[in-house]
């Protein structure tokens, strides 16, 4: 059973895609370990391919065939036209290990377990934002986060939001909501929760200086434009636009001094390490930008930017370092060809090592987030809290109809893990592969200055309103993922039931992996595909549509699309386009007087920068715009 193909053709049907010829039983899992000792699966997938001269083909592993897909016009009929049949996801030893048996939404398949968990991502949050709040009688100012917190359907699993006010101190409570009554309207449909995650005193001289012409009207307008007209998740369509987390990241940037300075702090526990970074000059981008990244989930999540005390020098400390290292083993062996998966006998003897490494790596993990969402979970029960702070405290406070947790432990767990997983690795690497290139196009990091400049101008720092208009920096970073994708494939997608795609036969219980180097760099469809150019981004732009890091037609592959697509494309876009943009406009960026240019040699296993990005960082904007990082 266990060897036995799913597909022997039949008369008269069309036939599986080209591809390498299978052995008996093992198919072409030879060609895979060879290559895997060689240099990469994506090295020999991609170049049979192009020697096949084919957009479009199949190996077969063990008994699962595998569709590998380079060309747009056949994705979209796999995740467009036949999105349903190709909505469910593989059972793998490492999505079993990281996702406790496949609790959460990435690696659940298709069925009611994925259906809850993404209901609860899309639902859970539309629209955080922020505005600033003045009391007269004190002189302060406090600037506050509101999370727009909106339930799709009433009936959705049952899920029940409500309203809920917390301010600092608490005499104010009746004040902030008041003024929140007064600046927006809210629809019977909408409850508004305020988190106090942010919420900061300082001098009303200090908040003007922050403050933008974000007031009112385009207030509105920023959370009006995620309204219901746009909701996604109509029965049997979990689509994308919905915006899991939405907008997170200029909150956290630009809300509080505290905010600022740690969003900016280059993963240091006490806010110095980027003086050290400023007085030393020399900044690694990699370690910034994963950091800052793992530091902005952490905080959304949990509350907390931290794990551990850092080190003495301010670099990120030894708790952190582990992390962010778990987080990036777990994402490299996710779903890396692993031979047991597909020979399914094998798992347990752990022949590549993959079991060891991915139960290690959610050790890692799971020692961080685990004592801190057990008690949170029991202070929800006993009482303690009862106002959410924080992601967790959504998650531990959804109850379904009958008032009874919606999310078990173990969900949430996994789901927080996932979420992790999800956010970190995506805008670290576009910044980094973007900042590498245009240091060696300098030409380009003018024009991207030169934009800064002219819409945000140099006494205040970039904020999350400026970015309709900052086109050229958004065409840099979705020009990073066009040409340095993450990873080389998206997460696979199963077929359900027999079908035809591109004339071809497909059977049920096929992998179906579109490349994202693949897709990307199609000759096809972009010129000089192999060229870092912005500019080829601009032309929608110039027919007055705002650039987005989204790409729907999937000419590349960035959030993907249809029920299995991203839930945290606005989330992942704003963090993506701040830490790019405020690093951008923070610092004049140099190469190292050592190199003559940047290396842009990729990884021989993996796609990030063979070495990690060193640059020369100095300050160009007036020392009182810094002056709120520290
Ligand atoms: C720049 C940032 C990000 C990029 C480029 C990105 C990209 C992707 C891609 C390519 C997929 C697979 C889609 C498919 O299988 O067709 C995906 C799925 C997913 N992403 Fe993201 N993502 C980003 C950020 C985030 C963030 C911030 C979150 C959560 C907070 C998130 C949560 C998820 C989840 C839950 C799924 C699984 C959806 C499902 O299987 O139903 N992502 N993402």
């Amino acid at each position: 059973y266990l060897f036995k193909p799913q597909w022997r053709g039949k008369a008269n049907q069309p036939s599986l895609p080209p591809g390498p010829k299978p052995w008996p039983i093992v198919g072409n899992l030879p060609e895979l370990i060879k290559s895997k000792k060689k240099t990469s699966v994506s090295h020999w997938i991609h170049s049979f391919m192009k020697e096949m001269n084919t957009e479009i083909a199949c190996i077969r592993l063990g008994n699962v065939h595998v569709i590998l897909v380079t060309c747009p016009e056949i994705s979209r009929e796999f995740f467009k036209k036949q999105d349903a049949v190709f909505a469910s996801r593989p059972l793998t030893m490492a999505t079993d290990v990281i996702s406790k048996g496949h609790l959460s939404t990435v690696f659940a398949p298709v069925g009611d377990q994925w259906k809850k968990m993404k209901r609860v991502m899309v639902s859970v949050e539309v629209t955080i934002t922020s505005d600033l709040a003045f009391d007269g009688d004190s002189n302060t100012a406090f600037f506050l986060i509101v999370v727009k917190v909106r339930e799709k359907k009433r009936s959705i699993h049952g899920m029940k939001f409500g309203t809920r006010f917390i301010t600092e101190p608490r005499a104010l409570r009746g004040k902030m909501f008041e003024f929140f009554k007064n600046h927006f309207s809210c629809r019977s449909r909408n409850w508004w929760m305020i988190f106090n995650l942010e919420f900061k005193r300082i001098t009303v001289a200090d908040a003007r200086k922050l403050e933008e012409p974000l007031k009112t009207e385009e207030m509105k307008k920023a959370i009006w434009s995620c309204d219901d007209s746009k909701a996604p998740c109509p029965d049997g369509d979990l689509g994308t636009d919905g915006s899991f987390l939405a907008r997170l990241i200029t909150l956290l940037g630009r809300l509080s001094c505290k905010g600022l300075k740690e969003s900016f702090k280059f993963g240091t526990s006490e806010g110095v390490a980027l003086e050290l970074e400023m007085r030393s000059g020399l900044v690694n981008l990699r370690v910034a930008a994963r950091h800052y990244c793992g530091n902005v989930m952490r905080k959304l999540m949990f509350n907390q930017r931290y794990f551990g005390e850092g080190k003495a020098d301010g670099g990120p400390g030894f708790e952190e370092e582990e992390y962010i290292e778990a987080i990036f083993t777990s994402l490299a062996y996710v779903y890396s060809f692993s031979v047991s998966d597909y020979l399914p006998f094998l798992r347990g003897l752990d022949l590549e090592g993959h079991e060891t490494i991915v139960g290690e790596a959610t050790r890692v993990l799971n020692k961080y987030h685990d004592p801190i969402i057990e008690d949170r979970i029991h202070k929800w029960r006993d009482g303690k809290i009862d106002e959410p702070q924080d992601l967790l405290d959504v998650l531990v406070s959804l109850t379904n109809d009958n008032g009874i947790s919606l999310l078990s432990e173990n969900e949430i767990k996994a789901q927080i893990c996932e979420i992790m997983l999800a956010a970190v690795d995506n805008p670290s690497n576009a910044l980094e592969w973007a900042l590498a290139e245009m240091l060696n196009k300098p030409e380009m990091l003018q024009k991207a200055l030169d934009e800064l400049d002219n819409v945000v101008g140099r006494d205040r720092l970039v904020q999350e309103s400026d970015f309709p208009q900052l086109n050229y920096v958004k065409a840099c970073a979705r020009e990073a993922f066009r040409l340095h994708p993450i990873s080389p494939f998206i997460p696979p997608h199963v077929s359900v039931a027999d079908t035809t795609v591109a004339d071809y036969f497909i059977p049920k219980g096929s992998y179906v992996v579109l490349t994202r180097e693949g897709l990307g760099q199609n000759a096809k469809v972009w010129d000089d595909p192999c060229e870092f150019k912005p500019e080829r981004h601009l032309q929608e732009c110039n027919e007055g549509k705002e650039v987005v890091l989204a790409e729907p037609e999937l000419r590349f592959l960035s959030f993907s699309r249809g029920r299995r697509g991203c839930p945290g494309l606005v989330l992942g876009s704003s963090m993506t386009i701040m830490l790019f943009a405020r690093l951008l406009q923070g610092f004049d960026w140099s190469i190292p007087s050592n190199q003559g240019a940047i290396d842009l040699s990729q990884g021989k296993r993996d796609s990030f920068l063979a070495k990690p990005l060193l640059a020369i960082a100095k300050p160009r904007l007036p020392p009182h715009v810094y002056s709120f990082w520290r």
